[in-house]
């Protein structure tokens, strides 16, 4: 059986859930499960602190985990990804009040406060800011420079509305980007079964970022409508009963389907239909 770490809670739960119910994986019935197997596909799941994740599969005791790009560096775990799933995404970035700290070199010998010493320790070292003392906190560190125990901090922004509401801004460079990843145990090879899981995976990155656009065209309009919609190999082309009309079928790219679908139109293209892709394997 091939096992693999899912986040039990917290910002890459549901996602991580969802991603694998879309690929064919039965997930635990309920939030208080730690442990599900799913006998049909040969997987085992077991659900962890997503900080926890990358110590688990660097250790050999399980195959792959679903943790933030983020976390497993903060670790500090041999670990290495697999795959980028796309959801869970943040930047990792410094922040202090407006005026008093305005780059990363400028933090030595000031306290950071932060939930990811690990990657803050990787960054200030870059930076030669070596005098700058981490303060450790679980969480909610944007009080820490209002309460006195830091002059800057270091965290996960979103969508920049807690900074915004503790009246903090950001400065520097991002320290990183960071999405939910796959990850395996540095160097371990892939057996069989993490091959299909990959597939299954990539599925449903393709199955969410695309749509399977369809339409007639004139025949001596086909080359002009093809070059619109490429597809992923070749888009498929079949005679319509109407004498001089072919229809086609392509892949598309979901943010970029209103765009191809006005000058499909505007070329002479009509009946463009797009619809949602459940699944596929390419
Ligand atoms: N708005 C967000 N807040 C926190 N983490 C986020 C957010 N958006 C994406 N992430 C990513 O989710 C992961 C953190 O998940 P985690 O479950 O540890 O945090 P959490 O939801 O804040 O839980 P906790 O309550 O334990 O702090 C990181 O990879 C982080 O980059
Ligand atoms: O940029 P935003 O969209 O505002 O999101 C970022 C905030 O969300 C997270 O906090 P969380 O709610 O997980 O609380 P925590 O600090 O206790 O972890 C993170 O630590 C930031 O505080
Ligand atoms: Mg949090």
């Amino acid at each position: 059986m091939l096992r693999i770490a899912v986040p039990n809670k917290g910002a890459l739960s549901q996602g991580a859930t969802d991603m694998l119910t879309e690929a064919g994986y039965r997930q635990r019935r309920s939030s208080r499960d730690l442990q599900s197997v799913d006998a049909d596909n040969g997987v085992e799941f077991f659900y962890l602190r997503p900080g926890d994740i990358a110590t688990y599969v660097a250790s050999g005791d399980l195959d792959l985990g679903i943790t933030g790009r983020d976390l497993a560096v903060n670790s500090g775990a041999e670990v290495e990804e697999v795959l980028s799933l796309g959801f869970g995404r943040s930047t990792f970035r410094y922040a202090a009040r407006p005026g008093t700290v305005d780059s990363a070199a400028g933090l030595d010998g000031k306290r950071i406060a932060t939930s990811y010493p690990g990657v803050v320790e990787r960054d200030l070292e870059l930076h030669g800011a070596k005098a700058a003392a981490i303060v450790e906190l679980a969480g909610a560190v944007e009080n820490a420079i209002a309460l006195g125990v830091a002059d800057a901090i270091a965290d996960v922004v979103e969508t920049g509305t807690t900074l915004k509401q503790a009246g903090l801004a950001v400065f520097g460079e991002p320290i990183m980007h960071s999405e939910a990843v796959l990850v395996r145990k540095t160097g371990n090879g892939a057996p069989a079964a993490v091959d299909q899981l990959l597939r299954r995976l990539r599925g449903v990155l393709v199955a969410r970022s695309y749509v399977m656009l369809a339409y007639d065209v004139r025949a001596e309009l086909l080359e002009a409508a093809v070059e619109l919609t490429p597809g992923i190999e070749s888009p498929t082309v079949s005679p319509l009963h109407r004498e001089g009309w072919v229809a086609v079928q392509s892949m598309t790219e979901r943010a970029d389907l209103h765009r191809v679908m006005d000058a499909l139109y505007e070329i002479g293209a009509r009946g463009i239909l797009a619809s949602n892709i459940d699944a596929c394997r390419l």
